[in-house]
């Protein structure tokens, strides 16, 4: 990105970002409450338009957003949460390599035996994981996750993590909006937004 300004309505949020996130490498991106990291992640997904600047996207990005009462009232189970993740279209059912991606995934995230459960009765860390499944199950290119930790275990953290880097190993590029010093620590870059803009 090179001075991208971007917000809502005509209020800017981020104000004239350049940086170069780095491809098949785990960026984090951090600030205080209000510094703009789920602003940054929506523009990354297309949903927030950029008023200014430049930006150059991989084709296919997927979009981990925070946990909340919207997803917890869809009445659906968690293979149904995860179908979404590799729906191609009405015509094009879900094939056997579909399957195993995603009972890998749950599997991964340690969730596999939550399969059949319905989304809403899940706990709070098992939504979580569940969520960075369904973002890892659609193996784009660019994957955004939106505080994927919050709420979760130490050991459930680890999993994400493990994951995580074993998306980044496999060649996807992950942006992570966080407050988790440890996770920063961990990645290859650290993009720190101050009153949205990089410090
Ligand atoms: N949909 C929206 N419409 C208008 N303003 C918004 C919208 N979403 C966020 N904002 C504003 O943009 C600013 C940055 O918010 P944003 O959610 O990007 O921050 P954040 O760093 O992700 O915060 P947090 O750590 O609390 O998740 C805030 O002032 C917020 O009020």
């Amino acid at each position: 990105m090179r001075s991208l300004t971007a917000g809502y309505r005509r209020r800017a949020v981020l104000h004239d970002l350049t940086a170069v996130v780095p491809r098949a490498r785990h960026t984090v991106v951090m600030g205080a409450n209000g510094s703009g990291k789920s602003t940054l992640l929506s523009v990354f997904a297309r949903l927030v338009r950029p008023m200014s600047g430049r930006l150059s996207l991989p084709a296919r990005c997927a979009l981990v957003v925070q946990d909340g009462p919207s997803a917890q009232a869809m009445p659906i189970t968690v293979r149904q949460v995860m179908a979404m993740a590799r729906w191609k279209g009405p015509w094009r059912p879900a094939t056997r390599h579909d399957r195993a991606v995603v009972d890998r995934r749950l599997a991964e995230l340690g969730v596999l035996d939550l399969a059949e459960r319905q989304f809403g009765t899940l706990s709070g860390g098992q939504r979580q994981r569940v969520l960075v499944a369904q973002g890892l199950a659609q193996e784009a290119e660019l994957l955004l996750l939106d505080e994927p930790a919050t709420g979760v275990d130490e050991a459930a953290r680890e999993r994400i993590r493990e994951a995580l880097a074993a998306a980044v190993a496999q060649g996807t590029t992950v942006v992570q909006a966080t407050h988790d010093r440890r996770a920063a620590l961990d990645a290859d870059l650290c993009l720190t937004l101050e009153a949205g803009r990089l410090s």
